[in-house]
């Protein structure tokens, strides 16, 4: 391209105009060659300036300095450890006028000084997407990490399980997470702001940030990291990153396999970007919070045909796409937690904007504080209190849970983790059975009934790892009011199995008509414990909080379908004299009599297939069976290893 030589328009050419000339068509040589960046005979609007790049220690700001505060560059890339920076500007004059204060300008850099050479370009090299086919506030750029970045970086995620899960890693239907800084919880797609991992974004992510930064793509450090790894056909479900979790910018590092990525505009305009090895994703503003991101899982990718020369986004143009299969890709995403509300240009999509009573949905606690909060509220305390009369009405077992107590050989460990008042602890008598549960008055009416059982919380059990031939948790995981929880829990009467021992679950399910037969709660329309307490409408809501985006709860209206999967469900205290307070009830419904007092206890009630997905999160189990049993979803699941 020796086109660089009529870059500048010289009209008598000096000794050291030449040379700059010289230099100027040589540095151009060289960008072909070795970048592939063809330069132009003609002005364009694109510009590439040799010796201008961060590999040869000059900043952004010095760049940008020459070009004093001109608004005529659109944008500059500076891509890491490349002796030149790219140019785009809004219009060939601009060009033309950073030209001039580019070619031949001298900098210091490290100790040195250096002379720039600008050129103008028939496009600015592949890092540059500006492409009008991309969501706008997208950049793709390519070749962000070296290899060697891109080992060392995989090499920081171990996905080996440990117990302490300090970096909160979940195994998701489509693929598998890891978090640092901050843990991401998909219950409610939120951050939990009062509760830091213990471990921040690794040391081996300081490189690119840095890059990122100097770059100009980021102003702030992030401070939350997510690791998704895909296998071959896995994906991630259409979103948007939730507003009020974090800030605008969101970058996102792929490593391995190739993958598309699709976006979607809320008028359904979709764009398909094709995320190549070691490629960063910068999604800002309107590709941000606007449009939706997803990978389709799937094992094959319709991508360019020309990598090199083709466009990032997908252009509809059969003649030039390729199949390209996919194998296991590992992304990080960065983000930054926001510490205010959003306040985005794009209030129809922005959970931070909508208008308190439009946030009807579903009625799950925001963070793990709020959590146990709730749960400590709306179960510990509600069994507290209603311990007695609860007890009372708890004698029959069910007759599976028994079949199953009763396949334990004689001198089985066994425990009942929330064995309430231990209705199934004298079941095998030859077992040797320990109970436990949440309710210091529950424990009591167990040892008064001359069993073995102690307080403890369902999510810590003070009992030693892989002790246990079986351990039955009946009625108990539907009070943990987060997916996460209720996993935990699941992972603890786990941990407590020896390997081979297993564990029988009960929950109540959302679907009380199963086989067109009624369960008995529906049916059993007589018990006047839990019939609906006076002048409830069931669609009432008890609010939980002060702040807007608290979730509102539904009061379930007894032995009636449920009509969402979270609610507080009424317990009608009966026959005691004594002064309640208001614990577990509502401010709006707080008891004025004591005879006939109305509590609320938080259920989660599963959907069918919902006890079997949380189980298969954990790698080290097996389900062995799984049923519908009168109102409950079940499942027996057996300890690998
Ligand atoms: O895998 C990716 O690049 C994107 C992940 C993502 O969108 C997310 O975790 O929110
Ligand atoms: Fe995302």
């Amino acid at each position: 391209m020796e086109g660089g030589s009529e870059n500048v328009e010289p009209v008598r050419k000096g000794k050291l105009e030449k040379k700059l000339l010289r230099k100027q068509a040589k540095a151009g040589h060289t960008l072909l060659k070795h970048e592939g960046i063809s330069t132009s005979s003609q002005p364009t609007k694109f510009l590439v300036v040799a010796n201008a790049g961060l590999g040869n220690g000059v900043s952004r700001e010095q760049l940008l300095g020459l070009l004093g505060q001109a608004s005529i560059v659109e944008s500059l890339l500076m891509p890491p450890g490349k002796p030149y920076a790219l140019l785009s500007c809004t219009s060939t004059d601009d060009a033309r006028r950073a030209q001039a204060l580019l070619n031949g300008a001298r900098l210091q850099s490290r100790d040195q000084d250096v002379t720039l050479y600008a050129t103008f370009a028939e496009k600015v090299g592949s890092e540059l997407r500006v492409s009008p086919e991309l969501p706008s506030g997208l950049l793709v750029l390519e070749n962000f990490v070296s290899p060697e970045e891109a080992a060392q970086l995989l090499g920081a995620v171990d996905w080996t399980f440990q117990a302490d899960d300090v970096t909160a890693q979940r195994f998701l239907k489509h693929r598998k997470v890891k978090h640092y800084g901050y843990e991401f919880c998909y219950d409610n797609n939120n951050v939990d702001r009062d509760r830091p991992l213990p471990t921040g974004i690794p040391l081996a992510c300081e490189p690119l940030l840095q890059r990122c930064l100097s770059d100009g793509h980021i102003s702030v450090f992030p401070d939350q990291l997510t690791v998704n790894q895909y296998a071959l056909g896995q994906g991630i479900p259409p979103h948007v990153d939730t507003h009020s979790a974090f800030e605008d910018t969101i970058l996102s590092l792929s490593l391995g396999a190739k993958t598309v990525m699709d976006f979607r505009h809320p008028d359904g305009h979709a764009v398909a970007v094709v995320l190549p090895e070691r490629s960063l994703l910068v999604m800002k503003g309107e590709s941000r919070y606007l449009w939706t991101h997803g990978i389709t899982p799937r094992k094959f990718d319709m991508v360019p045909a020309c990598e090199t020369e083709g466009p990032l986004a997908v252009t509809p143009d059969p003649s030039n796409l390729t199949l390209s299969k996919r194998g296991t890709r590992t992304s990080f995403t960065f983000r930054k937690v926001r510490q205010t509300p959003c306040d985005c240009a794009y209030p129809s999509v922005c959970d931070s904007q909508r208008p308190p009573e439009a946030s009807d949905g579903p009625s799950v606690p925001s963070t793990e504080g709020d959590a146990s909060r709730l749960e400590a509220q709306f179960v510990h305390q509600v069994y507290e209190e209603i311990a007695t009369h609860f007890s009372s009405t708890r004698h029959s077992p069910w007759p599976r849970v028994r079949d199953f107590l009763l396949t334990l050989p004689p001198g089985a460990v066994l425990a009942d983790v929330g064995c309430g008042n231990g209705k199934y602890l004298g079941i095998n008598q030859e077992a040797m059975t320990v109970g436990c549960d949440r309710s210091q008055s529950l424990v009591q009416i167990c040892a008064d009934r001359g069993f073995q059982a102690f307080l403890s919380d369902a999510l810590c059990v003070p009992l030693r790892s892989d002790s246990c031939d079986a351990c039955i948790s009946i009625a108990v995981i539907h009070h943990f009011s987060t997916q996460e929880r209720r996993v935990a829990a699941i992972r603890e009467l786990v941990r407590l199995l020896k390997p081979g021992g297993r564990a029988l679950i009960y929950v109540w399910a959302l679907e009380q008509e199963y086989n067109k037969q009624k369960s008995k709660y529906l049916k059993d329309s007589k018990d006047k414990d839990n019939k609906e307490p006076p002048g409830l409408p069931s669609d009432n809501t008890v609010g939980l909080g002060t702040s807007e985006n608290v979730p509102k709860l539904s009061v379930h209206t007894n032995r009636t379908a449920f009509s969402s999967q979270d609610l507080l469900v009424p317990w009608h205290l009966k026959g005691r004299d004594r002064n309640i307070g208001t614990v577990g009830c509502s401010s709006e419904n707080q008891p004025t009599t004591n005879t006939n007092s109305v509590f609320h206890r938080y259920y989660h009630v599963f959907r069918k297939g919902e006890l079997e997905l949380l189980c298969g999160m954990l790698e080290n189990i097996v389900i062995e069976t799984s049923y519908h049993d009168q109102g409950n979803w079940c499942v027996i699941i057996q300890k690998i290893f």
